[in-house]
């Protein structure tokens, strides 16, 4: 079931495009990873969705009983309110009633790490924790569709995977669109990616389609040394790849399994390192999909 679904969205500034056709669907309790280099239109995007900022054309269609939460990419805060005063107040903006708005607020402000700051002005939070409070005020009326732009980039490791799995956790109940450039963290939480350049989407899929269509996995082995490399290469009629130490052998229909391998290394009792699988990293598939189109 799709609770958001996009078609042909348009966004022009004095006729120059910025989004161009974009059309995508968000199915109901999944996650999307909204990925491309700076100026792509990730932004712009995210702002049409959240009725922030009008399309030239297209059409954004919603189910029927959605709640949305956003969390822009700069968002604005009063400095003088505690934490728990501007949350309450997001809360009461977003029809929460106002007997349940305190609770509610401290509740969200506990989930996000913000437990020990609920009474302290904002104007004294740190970057990491204007993040936390960034997403607790698009949280905090438990919408059912959220939409984040950039919600870890201006975190720490630490503040990043806490985040990533608060999210994680969020997702039982709630339908994630976030953009991020932090490839490796998205990797951990996406059913679907959209990838966008110059505003148009160029690529989309699972993570596991995307793989398929733009990796190149390979096994890796790790010799001693360089010459330990070279002589595997040359008394082997497989193709591969030798770069210092580390022979690559490509996955593929025509060349050997990991069973193969192991068994030829071990016949054959090569001192060797070790072996591993090797999948491309979505940043590097990013990188590919990026320069390719
Ligand atoms: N109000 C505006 N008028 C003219 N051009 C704009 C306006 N807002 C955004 N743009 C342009 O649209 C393009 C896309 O911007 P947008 O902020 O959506 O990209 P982004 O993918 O979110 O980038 P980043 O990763 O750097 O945040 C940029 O070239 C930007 O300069």
């Amino acid at each position: 079931m799709n609770i958001l679904e996009v078609e042909k969205l348009t966004k022009r500034y004095g006729g120059e495009s910025v989004v161009e056709d974009l059309s995508f669907i968000l199915e109901k309790g999944t996650a999307t990873a909204l990925i491309g280099p700076n100026g792509a239109g990730k932004t712009t995007s995210l702002s049409m969705l959240a009725n922030l900022l009008s399309p030239t054309s297209g059409k954004i269609t919603m189910e029927k009983d959605v709640s949305l939460g956003f969390l822009p990419q700069y968002p604005q805060f009063f400095p003088w309110l505690t934490a728990v005063e501007f949350t309450e107040l997001a809360a009461k903006i977003s029809g929460v009633e106002a007997k349940q708005a305190r609770l509610q607020s401290i509740k969200t402000l506990e989930f996000v790490g913000l437990e020990n700051a609920l009474h302290k002005k904002i104007g004294s939070f740190s970057g990491g924790m204007k993040q936390r409070l960034g997403l607790a005020q698009a949280i905090v009326h438990r919408p059912n569709l959220l939409l984040l732009d950039e919600p870890i980039s201006a975190l720490d490791p630490t503040g990043r995977r806490e985040i990533m799995n608060l999210l994680k956790s969020l997702q039982q109940d709630t339908t994630i669109l976030y953009s991020t450039h932090i490839l490796n963290d998205a990797e951990e939480m996406t059913d679907q990616l959209l990838f966008m350049r110059e505003g148009r989407l160029i690529e989309q899929g699972s993570l596991k389609e995307v793989k398929k269509k733009h990796a190149d996995p390979c096994i890796q082995i790790k010799f001693r040394n360089h010459t330990h490399a070279l002589e595997f290469v040359g008394s082997h009629t497989w193709k591969c790849e030798v770069e210092e130490n580390l022979v690559l052998i490509p996955v593929s229909k025509s060349g050997p399994t990991m069973q193969q391998v192991l068994h030829i290394l071990s016949t054959e009792k090569q001192d060797i390192v070790g072996v591993e699988f090797q999948d491309a990293s979505l940043e590097e598939i990013f990188l590919k999909v990026v320069a390719a189109k």
